[in-house]
This record gives structure tokens, sequence and C-alpha cells, in this order.
């Protein structure tokens, strides 16, 4: 899966809950920084931990993490780095579809 944010696009908490396999979850940001939340499998709200993703990061989730609740509060436009040529932030999520 290919997510494309713009400087102002978001993504809401939620869970990866449509596989059918427990495989962790690869994600890897390219482009612009952002603010990851990632919380807990029980709830969308607290408590949950703010990371910066940044371009190269990837950031894996599994076992009894793989379903706690995600998203992107926030991209910080402009910090791409240049070399890239990319305006904005890439993600790539792999996930085993177990299907
Ligand atoms: O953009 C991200 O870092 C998260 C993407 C995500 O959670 C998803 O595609 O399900
Ligand atoms: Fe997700």
């Amino acid at each position: 899966m290919i997510n494309f944010y713009d400087q102002d696009a978001r993504m809401g908490m939620h869970r990866d809950s449509d596989e059918k396999s427990d495989a962790p979850v690869v994600s890897l940001s390219l482009g612009d920084t952002c603010v990851f939340r990632f919380g807990n499998p029980e709830t969308r709200t607290k408590p949950y931990t703010d990371v910066e993703l940044r371009s190269g990061d990837l950031f894996v989730f599994g076992g009894p993490s793989r379903l706690a609740y995600h998203g992107v509060p926030r991209v910080h436009p402009g910090t791409a780095p240049p070399e890239l040529g990319l305006t904005g932030r890439l993600n790539i999520t792999l996930r085993v579809s177990g299907l």
C-alpha cells in the first residue's frame, strides 16, 4: 500500500485489522517528516506515543502491538531531503494479507 500526503494531509487513528495474518506491519517513510501517533490495541485515544518519522525511517509493529491504533496527525511541510525531488510525504506499507 502506498499513501501520499500533501502538506495538509492527515490520517486518523485506526487499526490495520483487515488481514488474516498476524505478521508484522512494515512501514517506510519517504519525503517530509511526519508525526506518527502510535497507540494501543484497545482504544483510539491515550495512551499513545508520538514519534517523528523522517525520510528513510522504517517503522515495524507486530506481536501484541500488531492491532494497535495508529495515525498521522501532522506532516511537516518542506522537510523532505532536497535530493529526493519529492514534495510531500510518501508512505509505503507492507502487510501480509493472509488471504
Ligand atoms: O502513513 C503512515 O505512516 C501510516 C499509514 C497507515 O497507517 C496505513 O496505511 O494503514
Ligand atoms: Fe495503518
